[in-house]
């Protein structure tokens, strides 16, 4: 449905400015009916990628196809038209002030030309879907910060659109609010099949909703794959450096200051166990300390829903020698993968 491909985008040099690539050599597909999130910091080219989707801005090298359609080659004209099977929502809403919530979602079906009767027939649906059939006459400023961004999303689904673009919809959300619209647009994805591509600054939402992920960082993707595994397993500092933020798999500081690198005489390993799937094989912790006649302590433990699987991990500790070698191997036996992250007396 989205596909880009060796894409550099280099603003020109401005009033004494020198040119700024913002991306290059950017490749990502998105298959129909995917959820996408492209993640980075600020500055990392986030907005310029999504902006080359919705035809906002042209590549200067590359291609950008949408459905079939490359906007690379479009004129002016033949952009607009290719834009009404692209919604977009924003971090800000971009409502309408002097409009009602109704007439805010009417506005780009009377920028078609529709008539009245059908512009109803379509909002009324429309507001029922997110969920404000109640406020269909409420104007933005009598709205809350996530109504508001339901209006947004009903405008961006107004002309029945084949993709769905977001910029930092949630970011100034709160959390709970933030859950309740990532959870609508899980429903607008599901039941009406809308492919969606979503540019965030935070991994609690890539993890929340989508299929895959692409991680970018100056300007290039560094790392990209179904979630799930860059979640679990991610290569990159960038990338890891987002995902503990939301994992929360430091040491507390009190036992990372103590930890030695190697084994000294009467010391205990620290240990890192990582489960993903059911979360169910935790049992095997009581089944090595009796088989294996060791003691094991939990230090930390944690289990999250990343992109609906489930992915734990424990930190235990054990007498370093021989209690260490029995945990390898009943970690092993329960196919779980461990790593000894150092020592402490
Ligand atoms: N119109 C422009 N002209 C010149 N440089 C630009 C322009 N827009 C963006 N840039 C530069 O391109 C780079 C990428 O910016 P972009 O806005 O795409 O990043 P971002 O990841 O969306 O950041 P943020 O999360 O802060 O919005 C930055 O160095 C920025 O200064």
């Amino acid at each position: 449905m989205i596909s880009i491909q060796k894409v550099e985008k280099t603003y020109p040099a401005r009033a004494g400015h020198a040119p700024v690539t913002a991306l290059s050599d950017v490749d990502l597909e998105v298959a129909a009916g995917e959820i996408v999130g492209v993640i980075g910091r600020s500055g990392a080219g986030k907005s310029t990628l999504i902006r080359l989707v919705n035809g906002l801005e042209r590549a200067t090298k590359g291609t950008v196809t949408v459905d079939g359609t490359d906007l690379t080659t479009l004129r002016e004209s033949e952009l607009r038209q290719a834009r009404r099977s692209i919604g977009m929502i924003f971090q800000h809403f971009n409502l309408l002030a002097r409009r009602t919530a109704f007439d805010n979602v009417a506005m780009p079906l009377e920028i078609a030309g529709f008539g009245r009767r059908d512009i109803e027939a379509r909002v009324k649906p429309l507001l029922d879907l997110v969920g404000l059939a109640d406020k269909a006459d409420r104007y933005p400023a009598e709205l809350s910060g996530g109504q508001k961004q339901r209006v947004g999303i009903a405008r961006a689904l107004a002309t029945n659109p084949k993709v769905l673009l977001s910029d930092e919809a949630t970011s100034a959300l709160d959390p709970d609010t933030t859950k309740q619209i990532l959870a609508l647009l899980k429903k607008v994805n599901a039941e009406l099949g809308i492919t969606i591509l979503l540019i965030t600054h935070e991994m609690s939402v890539i993890s929340a909703i989508t299929d895959r992920v692409a991680v970018i960082d100056g300007g290039t993707i560094v790392e990209q794959g179904p979630t799930f595994d860059v979640f679990t397993a991610p290569r990159h500092a960038t990338t890891q450096s987002f995902v503990s933020s939301v994992t929360g798999t430091a040491l507390p500081e009190a036992i990372a200051q103590r930890l030695q690198p190697a084994a000294v005489q009467g010391a205990q390993a620290l240990v890192r166990i990582v489960f993903r799937g059911t979360g169910s094989e935790a049992a095997f912790l009581s089944r090595i300390s009796r088989e294996e006649a060791i003691d094991l302590s939990i230090v930390q433990g944690r289990i999250d829903e990343v992109a609906g699987q489930t992915y734990g991990q424990l930190i235990v500790s054990v007498a370093g020698g021989d209690g260490l070698a029995a945990l390898e191997r009943g970690v092993a036996k329960a196919g779980l993968t461990s790593e000894v992250l150092g020592y402490v007396r």
